[in-house]
């Protein structure tokens, strides 16, 4: 298929919803992302997992748009090419990104911040007092139920649990309708039942969006129940089902035995 749409171009003949090609990135001589390649179908649901410093923060970095790299693809959607957009386009053309550390403001209720989310303007103010449609409503409603705050709706969001404070946070990604959800160590710091709920609603979020989440949480990634990348020093070592990679004697050697 041509990498570039043609006129009639449909989505369901879309290849890869994330595709990157030999992507290399140094840092002061050292590889970072080397000879990186990675292709993320439609629809996926991707677990990433691998040791401290095996480049999976700026992995993500490369694809937001944050950092660049020295060579390789990167390409959105089989044709856009993310190199050529910053962060702010990247978000604009699809790409949400959840950041290990949930960025609430907590001092407005979970209401509030689904609001912001959804108006998406920089100006609290205008946001707030913004009026909102029935159909606007009807979607903040939606995805309180989706991220189970529903009975949390004028509770400030300082007042929730870490759990709930990232599922408000992927709710607000969420909220602005990505096609691809990055989902960075959501499981962090959770208790044993937040890390389950987690992974339960990421596979629901899954149902419409296309979503890579890097974590190193193995009840977490067991239960996503998804195809696993294992990256090492900036390549990916090992792909497949969790109980392939996790038997496969170079991750045990470099990861899993550690
Ligand atoms: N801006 C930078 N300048 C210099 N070195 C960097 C920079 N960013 C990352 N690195 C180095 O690149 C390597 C990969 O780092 P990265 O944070 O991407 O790994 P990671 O897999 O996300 O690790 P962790 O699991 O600890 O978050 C590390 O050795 C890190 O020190």
């Amino acid at each position: 298929m041509s990498a570039v749409p043609k006129p009639g171009y449909h989505p369901e003949e879309m290849q890869s919803m994330l595709y990157l090609n030999g992507v290399t990135k140094s840092f002061d001589g050292f590889k970072a992302i080397n000879n990186l390649s990675l292709d993320i179908a439609p629809g996926e649901l991707r677990a990433i997992i691998g040791p401290n410093g095996a480049g999976k923060s700026t992995m993500m970095d490369i694809i937001t748009g944050k950092t660049r790299p020295d060579v390789g693809e990167v390409r959105f959607r089989d044709s856009i090419d993310l190199t050529r957009h910053d962060e702010a386009d990247i978000a604009n053309l699809g790409i949400g990104r959840k950041f290990q550390k949930p960025t609430v403001i907590e001092s407005l209720t979970v209401w509030e911040n689904l609001e912001l989310a959804l108006v998406g303007t920089r100006s609290v103010l205008s946001a707030l007092f913004h009026k909102l449609t029935p159909a606007q409503r009807e979607r903040i409603d939606e995805v309180l139920s989706l991220i189970g705050l529903a009975s949390r709706t004028s509770l400030e969001a300082g007042n929730l649990s870490h759990g709930q404070k990232q599922w408000l946070e992927i709710g607000m990604l969420i909220i602005q309708g990505p096609e691809l959800l990055l989902v960075d160590e959501p499981a962090a710091g959770m208790t044993d039942q937040e890390t389950m709920e987690t992974a339960a609603l990421l596979k629901e979020i899954n149902r419409d969006h296309t979503v890579v989440v890097v974590e190193h949480d193995m009840d977490f990634i067991k239960a996503l129940d998804s195809k696993v990348t294992v990256l090492h020093e900036g390549s990916v070592l090992a792909e497949g089902r969790l109980e392939v990679v996790s038997a496969d004697p170079r991750v045990i050697e470099v990861y899993l035995g550690r």
